[in-house]
């Protein structure tokens, strides 16, 4: 059974058609990244995926649950984890995990082991009783995805979940998540750091509310003989768009052309 099932799925929103007959099948322990510039439908896609907001149309199945009548249940069996770090800034990292424990109704043995290891995987020894708003942006980031699957969800969903934050922290919470993977956790990520993208098992290029590609990053490289993943990207905006992404900034070259009027 795939963790992902969309099956022409669609979102309207009045006249607006934001997602447009997505197929999408995610395998169990996989790390999927969905791709596509400001706008394409990747947090629509996701809000769907998530149990959140009804699909207008279409079919589609996340851990065996109905999208459009178990939406519930989804919620429950999902970590999920946003760009905002889903955090109360205003709780102490102790407050914060406490809250997460009782949202997803573990036990106060549960609550207490969870917190431990929370704590140290977040590096956040001797820090439990800070203010998680004084805390710098990679701690808070790892803070979050602790507190996402404190319930030990199979799926985690995280929507752009390094934005903002500095390369070491990005590495360390993607090995984090490969650790994840490791374990058999499902992982579907958006992002627009196509170094990360590189480092998704399988990617999907989203354009316009349609899924226009989808492989594994080296084999997309290799069949549209680009240098990288970044490439890709480019190339299919352009091709969609019919503009040269290249090009388009050849106005500026007024910049250095004629008189020097500062001098
Ligand atoms: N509740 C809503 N009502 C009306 N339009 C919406 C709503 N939510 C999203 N949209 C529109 O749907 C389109 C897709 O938005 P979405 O947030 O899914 O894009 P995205 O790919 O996640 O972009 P970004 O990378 O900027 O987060 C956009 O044009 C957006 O304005």
């Amino acid at each position: 059974m795939n963790a992902v099932d969309l099956k022409k799925i669609s979102k309207k929103f009045h006249q607006f058609t934001a997602v447009k007959e997505m197929n999408l099948a995610i395998q169990p322990g996989e790390i999927y990244g969905l791709l596509g510039p400001n706008g394409a439908g990747k947090s629509t896609t996701i809000k769907m995926i998530c149990g959140v907001l009804p699909p207008s149309a279409g079919e589609g199945h996340v851990l065996g649950y109905d999208l459009q009548r178990e939406g519930e249940k989804i919620k429950q069996h999902i970590g999920y984890m946003s760009q905002k770090f889903s955090l109360y800034e205003d709780l102490t990292v102790l407050e914060n995990i406490r809250f997460f424990s009782n949202i997803y109704g573990l036990t106060k043995k549960q609550a207490k082991e969870r917190m431990e290891q929370i704590i140290q995987m977040a590096g956040l020894e001797g820090r439990a009783n800070q203010m998680t708003g004084h805390l710098s942006g990679g701690w808070k980031q790892r803070l979050a995805l602790g507190c996402a699957i404190i319930h030990k969800p199979k799926l985690l969903i995280l929507d752009e979940p390094t934005a903002g934050v500095d390369p070491v922290s990005r590495r360390l919470f993607w090995e984090m998540l490969y650790e994840l993977s490791a374990q058999g956790i499902t992982i579907l990520v958006t992002t627009h750091y196509m170094d990360e993208a590189q480092s998704c098992d399988r990617v999907g290029f989203v354009f316009d509310g349609r899924k226009l590609l989808e492989g594994e990053p080296e084999t997309l490289i290799k069949e549209m003989q680009l240098k990288n993943l970044e490439d890709v990207f480019i190339k299919l905006v352009e091709q969609e768009t019919q503009m040269s992404v290249k090009t388009r900034f050849d106005k500026l070259s007024f910049i250095k052309e004629g008189e020097d009027a500062a001098l």
